[in-house]
């Protein structure tokens, strides 16, 4: 089983590393100085105390890799639609792409049943290139729950968590879906496969949706924001927003708002991957996060005041900031 891990960075990095010390056939697809040291000695992590490092295939012209028969991107939301030409190459007339990425998924429609049965989200996927170029029918959906970082190039450091949930659009138990699965519980992740995959894009999206534009116009970590009085109610307030519209697409929210936001304080003084961004003159992924929502409460006629309210100051950031 032919495995590449397109945008092998921080997260991509982590699973990568993880998967060839446990003997996968994998291959990263990465560029620049942190390709150049995978290439001459491995890929690097930082883990529970411990660093390996293991040799694994990479390059940063996937022609290079050959047909895969999982393409796992974990590039940030707004660098895919760039490299469509390349990941459907890659992909081959069989194979399965895995999406891994942060923020309201583009093919979140397929397979969802009811009205809005195949319709296309501007915010997420401008134009429908990738719905158009690599079709919907070739994803499987995944909900990333690490944090890791890239310390130096070609080293990752692990921060926490090794889950990476993986669900059908459809819901089903596909072969496909569990041979992953198979693979990733085999290097030591935890890779359970959804019925629900749509229920737990929303509790992550929850806080991404608000916890990171907030971080990236005040500057503060998660705990600061989720317990700061005037922070914490736009938080829920985004939130409480975000879930009329989520129930309304017939989600069902595990827990409450306030549980979700003491979730977010207790992971303490974390930058969040939005301010990380910011501060380091990287484009942030607005869109996916934040505009997504809002594009969905004008699909399904809901307000969003303070979404709105927010979007509009994290754009006009990243403007000043020339983050676009
Ligand atoms: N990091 C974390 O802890 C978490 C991240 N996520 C999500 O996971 C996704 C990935 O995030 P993360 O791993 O942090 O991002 P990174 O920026 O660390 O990784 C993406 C990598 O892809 C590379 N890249 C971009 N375009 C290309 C290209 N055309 N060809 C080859 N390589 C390319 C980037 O290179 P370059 O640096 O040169 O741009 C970078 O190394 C995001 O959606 C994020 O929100 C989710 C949970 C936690
Ligand atoms: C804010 C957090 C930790 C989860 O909500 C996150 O995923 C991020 O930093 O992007």
């Amino acid at each position: 089983m032919r495995i590449c891990i397109f945008g092998a960075g921080a997260i991509g990095g982590y699973m990568g590393a993880k998967l060839a010390a446990a003997g996968a056939d994998v291959s990263l697809v990465a560029r620049g100085p942190h390709l150049a040291a995978i290439q001459a000695r491995g890929i690097t992590l930082i883990e529970d105390g411990g660093t390996r490092t293991v040799p694994v295939r990479a390059a940063s012209d996937p022609a290079a890799l050959g047909p895969q028969d999982y393409v796992i991107v974990t590039l940030k939301a707004h660098s895919v639609p760039a490299v469509v030409p390349q990941l459907s190459r890659l992909l081959g007339p069989e194979g399965t792409l895995v999406s891994g990425v942060n923020g309201l998924p583009w093919w979140y429609f397929h397979r969802h049943g009811g009205p809005l049965e195949g319709r296309r989200l501007e915010s997420v996927d401008p134009g429908g290139v990738q719905w158009d170029g690599l079709g919907p029918g070739r994803v499987l959906g995944s909900v990333v729950y690490p944090a890791a970082e890239v310390v130096e190039p070609g080293t990752i450091r692990h921060l926490e968590g090794n889950r990476f949930s993986l669900g059908e659009p459809s819901g089903e138990k596909s072969d496909r879906a569990l041979r992953l699965s198979e693979a990733l519980t085999a290097a030591g992740l935890k890779a359970p496969v959804r019925p629900r995959l749509r229920d737990e894009i929303w509790v992550k999206l929850w806080g991404n949706l608000s916890f990171n534009p907030i971080s990236a116009l005040t500057g503060a970590t998660l705990d600061r924001l989720c317990t700061d009085p005037g922070t914490r109610a736009v938080a829920r307030a985004m939130m409480l927003e975000a879930q009329a519209i989520a129930e309304r697409l017939g989600i069902k929210f595990p827990i409450d708002v306030e549980r979700r936001i003491d979730g977010g304080a207790a992971v303490g003084a974390h930058r969040t991957s939005m301010l990380q961004d910011l501060e380091a003159g990287r484009p942030m992924e607005i869109e996916a996060l934040v505009g997504s929502v809002a594009e969905l409460g004008r699909i399904v006629d809901l307000p969003t005041p303070t979404i709105d309210m927010v979007l509009a100051l994290v754009r006009l950031r990243a403007k000043v900031g020339h983050l676009t």
